[in-house]
Parts: structure tokens; C-alpha cells; sequence
């Protein structure tokens, strides 16, 4: 199952410190990982491997909504900063719509996160 990482800047440290966590998760075997630009490098520095795809501003959060719509991605976490204005505001959005016209599960905060990957855990959304 391919995971998707993405956090905005002042949700950045929420993210590393989540992924650090549940690295157990995040490094089983059949999970991979798949980032935008910065907060992949930012996984890659902590020791995941991470699928990076281009910074959010930069097209990043289209080219994931791209993999979730060609059924490629299959669960996005998204730290999005709800606080912040963003250039790429329409991306975003789109990679929010996709995630809802594919039914893929997407999470916008880390209480959702977490549900997430313990659902993972408990072996409930792996896929024969
Ligand atoms: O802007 C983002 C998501 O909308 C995140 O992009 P970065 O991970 O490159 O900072």
C-alpha cells in the first residue's frame, strides 16, 4: 500500500514527530511511502525511504492527486495548516476532491492520522 505524506510548514514538525512514531507502521513490509518535495526530504532525513515528488507550491500536491486518481496511492496523510494561506490553494483542493471521488482515505490532522494507522495495524485496510 502506497502512503502519502505531505505537511504544510508549520506542520512540519507535528509530521516528522508522527512518522517517527509510527515507524513501525511506516516501514512494514508492504507499505510505501510517498511524499511531496519537503516534507519527504524532511521522512528521508529521519530514515524512511520516500517516493518524493515535486514541493507542494510546485506541483507536488497535484502530481500525488494524479497517483490517487490512477489508484497508485492509496492513503493520504495530509498535515494541512489550516491557519496559512497557500499559492497552491486549488491543488490542494483538487487532492482533497480526488482522495473523496476515489473513496481513498485521507486524513487532514494527526487524530485522524493515527486512527488511520492503527486501523493499518489491526489489519483492517490491507487489501488481498
Ligand atoms: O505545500 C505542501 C502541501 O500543500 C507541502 O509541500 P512540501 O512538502 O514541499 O513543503
Amino acid at each position: 500500500m502506497e502512503i502519502a505524506i505531505v505537511a504544510h510548514d508549520a506542520k512540519k514538525k507535528e509530521m516528522l514527530e508522527f512518522i517517527k512514531k509510527n515507524r513501525d507502521i511506516l516501514s512494514a513490509e508492504g507499505i510505501s511511502l510517498i511524499g511531496t518535495g519537503t516534507t519527504g526530504s524532511m521522512a528521508e532525513d529521519a530514515g524512511f525511504t520516500v517516493r518524493r515528488m515535486l514541493s507542494g507550491p510546485l506541483g507536488g500536491d497535484a502530481q500525488i492527486a494524479g497517483r490517487v486518481a490512477e489508484g497508485k496511492t492509496e492513503m493520504v496523510l495530509f498535515f494541512k495548516d489550516p491557519l496559512g494561506k497557500h499559492p497552491h490553494e486549488p491543488d490542494i483542493n483538487m487532492l482533497l476532491r480526488v482522495c473523496d471521488v476515489h473513496n481513498v482515505p485521507l486524513a487532514t490532522n494527526e487524530a485522524s492520522a493515527q486512527l488511520l494507522l492503527n486501523a493499518i495495524k489491526a489489519n483492517f485496510l490491507i487489501k488481498e
